[in-house]
């Protein structure tokens, strides 16, 4: 029985998104700009990376051409120079909002039908009721910030009062959440992630997708810095998700990084949370070796976007791009005959745009395994299908959203496919074919 391995580069659009507009995005292009500017030096930092964008397995993939059939354009360096490796395509968001819970719901069959609560950009931009009984049942002093900002600003301009008050800092943006900074010695992690709790049950009736707790340390003179124990309180997806159908299929699951805390842990299998993208990265490839046959793991490799995407870090976003597309090799080694990987995004954050927030685009779908059927998957009119296609992999049957796309299920590289042999191809109109 075949295996996936699902993962989502948090923020790693290829813009071209037709409604961008709507969310004052047009133009967006978070891969295309990237590689842009690293093909005019404007990517290159002592120490870190030079030179234009280096992403020789996913270009082999079918990184630049999706990002073709996306945009129009093809991005500076990610031209495919041999044969192609993978099938490729992009997938077109029909959830409302451009956040994380938005995107990875989609990819997992369950789009964003209703509208989000946000919070307004005026000072303050929590409702007085809501900071009210914040203050109250969280046995707090009062609250710092109460603005749109960006974490690491916020930590910086309130980082010295906190420590003198022990007030809490509460931020947003334009994403759907309410956001909690302290600091992680001084007010105590637990505490923090029980202020999240009262706050994610506080937030429920203003529909806020996510309370996400923001520890730091250091101090005025050393200055302040998050840790890895971010922990985002998410309210449940509305709907059956893929997870909820594999689990129900008895299948296993491994969910890697973010994946337990977006999906409110629910059908979240063995989660594994280890801190930053090469962790993940390796968490991921280890759950393979002893993933049984039918079992999917679900990765998020979030540094992407809160390292360098909201921090609008072109050098930065552009070696983590480039960390990772090294590591496809160990991928490519950990799988066995049958098992099918998918690469995709649940949004944009382009690096080069104004503001610190999430831009709306299509994201890429890039998807390799031995028996695959290579070439283009086309543009897919949801991120649904990702799902989809997951478990049209996996033969689990899904009545849900979504259509799968041109999958080879042939278990064996060399199954001459036979007629009889057992393998499915879905043709990219959904129709199942026979052998390949
Ligand atoms: O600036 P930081 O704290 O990284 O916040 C960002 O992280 C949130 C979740 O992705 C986004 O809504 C954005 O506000
Ligand atoms: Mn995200
Ligand atoms: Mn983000």
């Amino acid at each position: 029985m075949p295996r996936a391995l699902l993962i989502v580069l948090d923020s790693v659009g290829i813009g071209g998104a037709e409604d961008a507009a709507a969310y004052g995005d047009a133009g967006a292009d978070t891969v295309g700009h990237i590689a842009e500017a690293c093909a005019a030096g404007r990517g290159d930092q002592a120490g870190l990376r030079r030179g234009p964008l280096h992403l020789p397995h996913m270009t082999a993939l079918g990184l630049g051409l999706a990002a073709e059939a996306s945009t129009g354009r093809m991005p500076p360096n990610l031209a495919p120079q041999g044969t192609l490796k993978g099938a490729w395509g992009y997938g077109v968001e029909t959830s409302k909002g451009k956040d994380t819970p938005s995107g990875h719901w989609e990819i997992a069959g369950v789009p964003v039908a209703f509208d989000w609560g946000y919070f307004p950009n005026t000072i303050p931009t929590f409702p007085e009721e809501l900071t009210a009984a914040l203050i109250e049942r969280g046995n707090l002093r009062g609250i710092l910030g109460d603005k749109h900002a960006s974490g690491t600003v916020v930590i910086d301009e309130f980082g010295a009062e906190h420590l003198r008050t022990g007030k809490p800092i509460f931020y947003t943006s334009v994403d759907s959440v309410l956001q909690i900074a302290a600091h992680e010695e001084t007010f105590g992690l637990q505490r923090l992630y029980d202020l999240c709790q009262i706050g994610r049950e506080l937030c429920d009736p203003y529909k806020i997708g996510r309370v996400i707790a923001r520890p730091f340390v250091g101090s005025p003179e050393s200055g302040f810095k998050r840790t890895g124990n971010r922990k985002d309180f998410a309210t449940p997806p509305p709907a059956d998700t893929i997870l909820d159908t594999l689990d129900t299929a008895g299948r296993s699951i491994v969910t890697v990084g973010k994946i337990g805390d977006i999906f409110a842990h629910r059908r979240t299998g063995r989660e594994v949370k280890p801190n930053g993208n090469d962790a993940c990265l390796s968490a991921a490839i280890e759950a393979l070796k002893d993933l049984p046959d039918g079992g999917f793991v679900f990765a998020n490799l979030v540094d992407f976007d809160s390292e360098f995407g909201h921090r609008r870090d072109i050098p930065g976003y552009a070696a983590a791009l480039e960390a990772f597309d090294r590591r496809i090799p160990e991928i490519e080694a950990a799988l066995k005959d049958g098992d099918l990987v998918i690469i995709t995004a649940d949004h944009g954050n382009d690096p080069s745009w104004q503001g610190s927030d999430h831009t709306r685009e299509h994201v890429p779908i890039l998807s390799f395994g031995s028996g695959l059927k290579l070439g283009a998957i086309g543009r897919r009119e949801s991120f649904a299908d990702i799902g989809a296609s997951v478990l049209a992999h996996l033969g689990v049957s899904h009545k849900g959203m979504g259509a799968p796309w041109l999958l080879a299920l042939c278990h064996g590289r060399a199954c001459p496919g036979r007629p009889g042999c057992g393998s499915v191809a879905f043709l990219a109109s959904g129709s199942p074919a026979r052998g390949r």
